[in-house]
């Protein structure tokens, strides 16, 4: 059986004195041992969510339980049995790396041992040993939000909560902390993660729950997600840098065209447009090195849930 661990009922959350709905009528069960992903775009209220999940706001309307526990009245016991990883300044950033580490420890109960040893361990899978007598502030953006991460690592907790964990890293951090996220996982930690990148999420989140304008939009597992839009492809081009803007100006009335990287492009299109797409593709004049077709992506999954509650 499922073991919710957290549960929220009808959450609205109201900013400036009732005037401003962040969170509209949220229900949603959080099971143990499950990854997560809280997807919306810029102001779509999932801060907010995960402001009542840990105690820091208290829903205008409606519950949000902790295992079983009405989170604004055991702010303390939450904060205690889950790691948090915001998108705010590191409050630690006077200190050096191995303290902030160390304290962190102490503070959610480990002996001065544990801390210790915690403390090295973490450094080491960071890559980050050779900077632990270095104050943060001294760090580049990237190592102080690792270190960040680091801390939310210490003390193992059951439940970790991460808004955007892989902001301002480089490609091989990023995936570092993903390897780390899915380990943790796999040794049965539950893992709420707020996120914009769908492509990197999609590879470890089980399910998605879809935040849009304080609304939850969609809640289901990715592959059900996707099977809503089956009747949509992507295709990926490699091509001529110089070819690009005239491949995208060629194909843009079929759907948005992406430049992902210097000569590649990619696009969702309906099915229906994949032949007329592929036969422009294959026109020699366009200089295309390589395409393929591929299933749509959480991203093209987003976008529709976008489109169909605009159309609303
Ligand atoms: N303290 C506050 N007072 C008033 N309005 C707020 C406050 N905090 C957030 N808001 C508003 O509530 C809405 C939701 O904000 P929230 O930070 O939850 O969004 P988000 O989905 O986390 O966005 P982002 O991806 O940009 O971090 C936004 O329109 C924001 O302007």
């Amino acid at each position: 059986m499922l073991k919710p661990v957290y549960e929220l009922e009808n959450v609205t959350l109201y900013y400036k004195k009732g005037k401003f709905k962040a969170n509209d009528d949220i229900s949603l069960t959080i099971y143990q041992g499950e990854i997560i992903g809280i997807l919306g775009p810029n102001g779509a209220g999932k801060t907010t969510l995960i402001k009542q999940m840990i105690g820091q706001l208290a829903p205008t309307r409606g519950s949000v339980k902790f295992r079983g526990y009405e989170v604004s009245r055991h702010v303390k016991d939450v904060i205690q049995q889950i790691a948090y990883y915001s998108q705010e300044t590191f409050a630690l950033s006077f200190l050096k790396t191995k303290e902030a580490l160390y304290f962190t420890g102490r503070l959610k109960g480990l002996s001065k041992k544990e801390a210790k040893q915690q403390t090295d361990a973490i450094l080491q899978r960071l890559g980050m040993y050779e900077y632990r007598d270095k104050i943060l502030s001294k760090l580049s953006g990237g190592q102080r939000r690792l270190i960040s991460f680091g801390t939310t690592l210490i003390g193992q907790a059951s439940v970790m909560i991460l808004d955007e964990p892989t902001n301002e890293l480089d490609p091989l951090k990023r995936k570092l902390v993903w390897d780390i996220i899915r380990e943790l996982n796999q040794k049965g930690t539950t893992i709420i993660l707020v996120t914009h990148n769908i492509l990197e999420a999609e590879k470890v989140v089980h399910r998605v729950a879809v935040v849009d304008h304080g609304k939850l939009l969609a809640l289901d597992h990715i592959e059900n997600l996707k099977k809503r839009v089956d009747q949509r492809m992507r295709v990926e081009i490699y091509a001529q840098e110089a070819a690009v803007q005239k491949i995208r100006d060629r194909l843009k009335a079929f759907g948005n065209v992406e430049i992902v990287e210097d000569a590649k492009l990619t696009m969702a299109l309906e099915k229906s447009a994949v032949r007329t797409v592929i036969d422009i593709i294959q026109d020699e004049s366009l200089n295309i090195n390589q395409y393929s077709l591929l299933p749509p992506s959480l991203e093209d999954v987003y976008s529709m849930l976008q489109k169909q509650r605009g159309g609303e």
